[in-house]
């Protein structure tokens, strides 16, 4: 009797919490949606009813006039800028008040999650520096002889599928591809997933982005009790994947070092960075750094496992729609393939520099990116308390904002017609008319995608 009393005053007190929680926007004078017990703003997505991206773009477009609106996730408070010119001071100008991302990662017991992506403060603008070499286009170079023979292994994979009846599955065959470039890119391993579709490193990216029941729960607590998240050592990743690459790293950089091998790819330079702390002469920024940035061991895991990561599906994604849009519009499709021969034409094979004459391709892909963005809403976190410009609302430090890429890029105010796919709206005549800010597929400022180079690569060369 008195747990059944207990339990109902719990319920009542957590209920009455919620309900002045859910004042807090509006008490603020920050337009708000119709928050419901207890999921807040966010139960569609939550059950997956909607995922995330159309969930942002729905409330975008029902709240489009606003500069702003606020959200809540549970009764966490949830910051959503709609106006351009807000979202690019965020992202840009008022950057300090906002370098980090507020994503979950566990150094001690959980280090793959401690990556690029997710750390924060200092330690991320000291390893974004160090590593910013390493993507550079100049050292993505020797990338491009790599890209080139996966993608012809991935030709002849489609010719024999071609002759086969059936239906080819273009996203997995996709996925295959873009898992060798990165594995050879990143780890200079040959992942065999084009021969294989059961090899290892494949099975493990699907299982990266496949969420069990069992991964919903423990997100569910990751999100809303970081601290409880640190006190049950609960994983972003499953074990298998975090075992798998934990594994392949270490055992990868140990055979090189044992048998003194060394080779062009982006593990070569984390195993500089982690026994120099530096992959280049330091410049004149990083040597303002504070120094003792080599990298462990696990810290170099995990900087190796975002590269293929944030890599492989963004890229066979992006690919996959870009293929569907030239199926479906065959004036698109063979101007883009009528590029493609002339400048091949031109030339013995295909080359670095032929990649740069290929600007209708270019148009394409960044069209794409525009209606089909891979991250349709990103991150960021307060880091310092931050009063909105030209208003008295305020976003607190430790607040969570997110940025509606996905919204933007629909909206017809910055894209006439946005539902159609149209890669003249990036041609040189047209692309100066696009709104600063509305276009954002790698998100803006200091941290913005660090991968834009080496994707442009791999997109173009599929
Ligand atoms: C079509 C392909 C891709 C798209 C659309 C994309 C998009 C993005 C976006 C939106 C962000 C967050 C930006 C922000 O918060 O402002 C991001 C961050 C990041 N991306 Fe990409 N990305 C792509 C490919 C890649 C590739 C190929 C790599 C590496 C091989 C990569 C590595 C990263 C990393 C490490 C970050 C975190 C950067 C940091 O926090 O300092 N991405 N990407």
């Amino acid at each position: 009797m008195l747990g059944c009393i207990l339990l109902l005053g719990a319920i009542a007190f957590i209920y009455v919490y919620y309900k002045k929680s859910f004042g807090y926007w509006s008490d603020m004078g920050v337009p708000q949606l119709e928050p419901t017990f207890p999921f807040g703003d966010m139960s569609d997505a939550i059950f997956r009813r909607k995922n995330m991206g159309d969930k942002i773009k729905e409330i975008y477009d029902r709240m489009k006039g606003k500069r702003y609106v606020g959200l809540y996730f549970f009764s966490r408070k949830v910051f959503l800028p709609l106006d351009p010119v807000l979202i690019k001071d965020i992202l840009n100008k008022d950057f300090q008040h906002f370098s980090d991302r507020g994503i979950h990662y566990d150094e001690k017991n959980d280090p793959l999650s401690a990556h690029l992506f997710s750390i924060a403060g200092p330690k991320w603008k000291n390893l974004r520096a160090k590593l910013t070499p390493a993507y550079s286009p100049g050292k993505l170079k020797y990338m491009f002889e790599t890209i080139v023979a996966c993608g012809h292994l991935m030709m002849e994979k489609l010719d024999e599928m071609a002759a086969q009846s059936g239906e080819i599955e273009i996203k997995e065959i996709l996925a295959r591809y873009t898992t060798d470039v990165i594995g050879s890119c990143a780890f200079g391993l040959d992942c065999h997933c084009m021969t294989d579709p059961q090899a290892e490193f494949r099975l493990m990216g699907k299982r990266a982005f496949t969420q069990t029941v069992g991964d919903l729960l423990k997100m569910i607590v990751i999100r809303s009790c970081p601290p409880l998240a640190r006190l049950l050592r609960l994983g972003v990743f499953s074990g298998n994947v975090t075992e798998f690459f934990n594994r392949v790293v270490r055992e990868t950089i140990e055979y090189r070092e044992n048998n003194n091998i060394t080779r062009p790819d982006f593990l070569q330079l984390l195993i500089r960075l982690r026994n120099n702390g530096q992959i280049e002469e330091d410049t004149e920024e990083t040597k303002k750094l504070p120094p003792g940035t080599a990298l462990t061991m696990e810290e170099a895991a995990a900087q190796a496992f975002i590269f293929f990561l944030a890599g492989f599906e963004t890229t066979s994604t992006t690919i996959s729609f870009a293929l569907f849009e030239m199926a479906s519009d065959l004036a698109v499709q063979s101007r883009a393939r009528g590029e493609v021969d002339r400048v091949l034409a031109k030339r013995a094979s295909l080359t670095y520099e032929s990649l740069a004459e290929m600007t209708y391709l270019d148009a394409l892909v960044f069209e794409t990116m525009r209606k089909y963005p891979p991250a349709p809403v990103f991150l960021r976190k307060c880091t310092k308390r931050y009063r909105v410009p030209g208003s008295n609302a305020t976003i607190e430090e430790g607040q969570s904002l997110l940025i509606p890429c996905f919204g933007l890029h629909r909206d017809p105010e910055y894209f006439p017609d946005p539902e159609r796919f149209d890669p003249e709206r990036f041609s040189d005549e047209n692309k100066s008319n696009i709104w600063d800010g509305t276009y954002i597929p790698f998100g803006d400022g200091p941290r913005n995608c660090i991968g834009v180079y080496i994707l442009s690569f791999i997109l173009s060369l599929d």
